[in-house]
Order: C-alpha cells, then structure tokens, then sequence
C-alpha cells in the first residue's frame, strides 16, 4: 500500500532535496543562501539559519506562521522577513530561493549595472524563467531595511537582485523559483563572458511576450 504522504512532508522532502542539489552544484556555498516554502494553509517553511543547504534535515527546518512568527523546528533564517515580503507582494508564489550564486553576485558588484534591470534578456529561457531583475541597493545581510526594499519591488517583478549579495526569486512551486535561480546564474554568466562583445540579445518586444506567457510566480 503507498502511503499518502502531507503536504507538508513532501515540502520538507522538497526543500532539502533542492537544498542539496544547489549546493553540491556549486550554486551557494557555505552556508548561505536560504529557501522557502508556503503551505496551503498559509504556513511556512523555511531553511535555518547557518546552516548549509548541501545538509538540510527535513524534520528540523523552521516552520513559521503566514505572519512569519516561528512555531516549531530551528531557529529561521535571518532573511525570514525578506521571504515574507516577497509572499506578501505575490499572491501566487509558493516557494522562494535566495542564492549566493557566484556570477549574479558578480553582476551585483559592477558598478554598471542597471538597477532598473540587471541582466538584458539574452536568451529566450531568461526572458521566460526571469524576465525583468531590478537591483535594490546594499543592506546588511538580515536587515529590514533589505527586506522592505525587496518589497517595493516584488510587486512588479519575482526575481529581485540584492547589490552586493546575490538573487532572490519567487516561483509558483519550489522547482520554478529553482530553475529560475539557475537560469538568473546562468545568464549572468554568458552577460559577463560576453562583455566587450557586439551582442543580438532578443527583441523587447519577444522577451516580454515571452515572459507574459510563461508560468513564472
Ligand atoms: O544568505 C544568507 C543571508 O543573506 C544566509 O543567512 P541564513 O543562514 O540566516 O539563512
Ligand atoms: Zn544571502
């Protein structure tokens, strides 16, 4: 007989095995980065603090209520507040990942980079998993003033770059906030290998319909 797993064990199964797979790829190191996920009924759950992705323990994750106080397991990530508000300004994303991917970090870091748009849509996959990255300025680590920044900006875009940090990103379910992530890395990558080069990025025009048919949260 197979039995029928909850919801909420099947996300805590979820979070570690994406947890993991960043990780061992090399997509987060140490132990930054932090990932969330909201249960039907509103709940949360969200990564520890300090801990490293690559090791995540399903039964010990932190669960939080839809006002992000804690109810049970380690204590939360101390972006806790930041994944609040990206729930609170997006009605239908479930799950969000936070990376210290090395090439968006890089993108983060140039002092030319556009903070109304932080990568320009070089492929088609960007424009559909991403579409528009605007940059809110640098905040320590954990700090309100980070998360109500990210605020502003999540009502018009899930995927949001933290200057001098790395990516934070919404997604309906857990697996589009991932491959989303991974897509915002990858782009950043070829839009630093290519600088200095003449570029065909993709008419605005097939980005943003791209984007607007896509399922992105
Ligand atoms: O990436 C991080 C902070 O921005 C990691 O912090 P936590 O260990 O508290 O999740
Ligand atoms: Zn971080």
């Amino acid at each position: 007989m197979t039995a029928i797993l909850s919801e909420e064990t099947r996300m805590r199964d979820q979070i570690a095995a994406v947890g993991k797979s960043v990780f061992d790829r090399g997509l987060t190191a140490g132990s930054t980065g932090n990932i969330s996920v909201r249960l039907g009924d509103g709940r949360l759950l969200m990564t520890p603090t300090n801990t490293s992705l690559g090791v995540l323990d399903p039964a010990r994750l932190s669960l939080l209520d839809a006002d992000c106080n804690h109810l049970s397991g380690d204590k939360p990530t101390k972006e806790a507040f930041l994944h609040g508000c990206m729930y609170c300004r997006r009605a239908g994303a479930n799950a969000v990942v936070h990376l210290h991917s090395t090439h968006a970090v890089a993108v983060s870091i140039l002092a030319d980079t556009d903070p109304e748009d932080a990568l320009p849509p070089l492929t088609a996959y960007y424009a559909m998993r991403v579409g528009h990255l605007p940059m809110v300025p640098y905040y320590a680590p954990g700090d309100d003033a980070l998360a109500l920044a990210v605020k502003e900006r999540a009502g018009s875009a899930h995927a949001v770059l933290l200057a001098n940090h790395g990516p934070v990103v919404a997604g309906k379910t857990l697996l589009d906030a991932q491959y989303a992530a991974e897509e915002l890395e990858e782009t950043a990558k070829l839009h630093l290998m290519l600088q200095e080069r003449k570029l065909n990025i993709l008419p605005r025009a097939e980005a943003d319909r791209l984007s607007a048919i896509s399922s992105a949260g």
